[in-house]
């Protein structure tokens, strides 16, 4: 899609920002929705914030809720062909698309026992790591305690939001 400047983003009614938006935060439209209804916004940073304050004004299940709407990284939706096209993007830059059987396994186990210990599947930018980096930080992440855990996850919802926000705005990303 076509860069757009902020100006495009507050002319848009709802059907056409959610279209566009609904998946800033992967797979939780309602969190466009509901930002849409606070424009116009001053520029990406304000729009970002928006999305960003919502996450975290819900309560702890909401938050659970964003992270456990995010597909595995490797896992069976990328195998059947049925991850949304920004995760694909991301999984594929990432090199999680070429894996060989022996990562994949090694990938699917440590991903089961991160959803077995904290309740919610493991979320990490993809865009900001490569193959190799992925199951390391996974098991690292999955000996910290769950109330880090869920920060930390939540934070890169966050990252992935903003890169996505800043492809559609055709903005440099920040560093993260
Ligand atoms: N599980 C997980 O982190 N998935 C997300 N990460 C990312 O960069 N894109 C995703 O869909």
């Amino acid at each position: 899609m076509q860069a757009m400047d902020i100006e495009k983003v507050n002319s848009m009614d709802f059907g056409e920002f959610v279209d566009v938006f609904g998946n800033v935060i992967e797979r939780c439209p309602l969190i466009a929705a509901a930002v849409w209804s606070q424009r116009p916004f001053s520029n990406l940073e304000d729009l970002e914030k928006h999305f960003f304050d919502f996450i975290d004004a819900l309560p702890q299940s909401g938050r659970e809720g964003i992270l456990r709407c995010h597909p595995d990284l490797a896992g069976r939706e990328l195998q059947q062909g049925t991850l949304s096209a920004e995760s694909r993007r991301e999984q594929s830059g990432a090199g999680l698309t070429s894996l060989d059987a022996d990562e994949r396994l090694r990938l699917a186990e440590l991903n089961a026992q991160y959803r077995a210990r904290f309740g919610f599947p493991f979320v990490l930018a993809a865009r900001r790591s490569h193959r190799a980096a992925v199951p390391r930080e996974l098991a690292r992440r999955l000996r910290c305690p769950p109330a880090q855990e869920l920060r930390t996850a939540l934070a890169e919802v966050k990252k992935i939001g903003h890169l996505r926000l800043a492809d559609l705005l055709g903005a440099p990303p920040a560093r993260l």
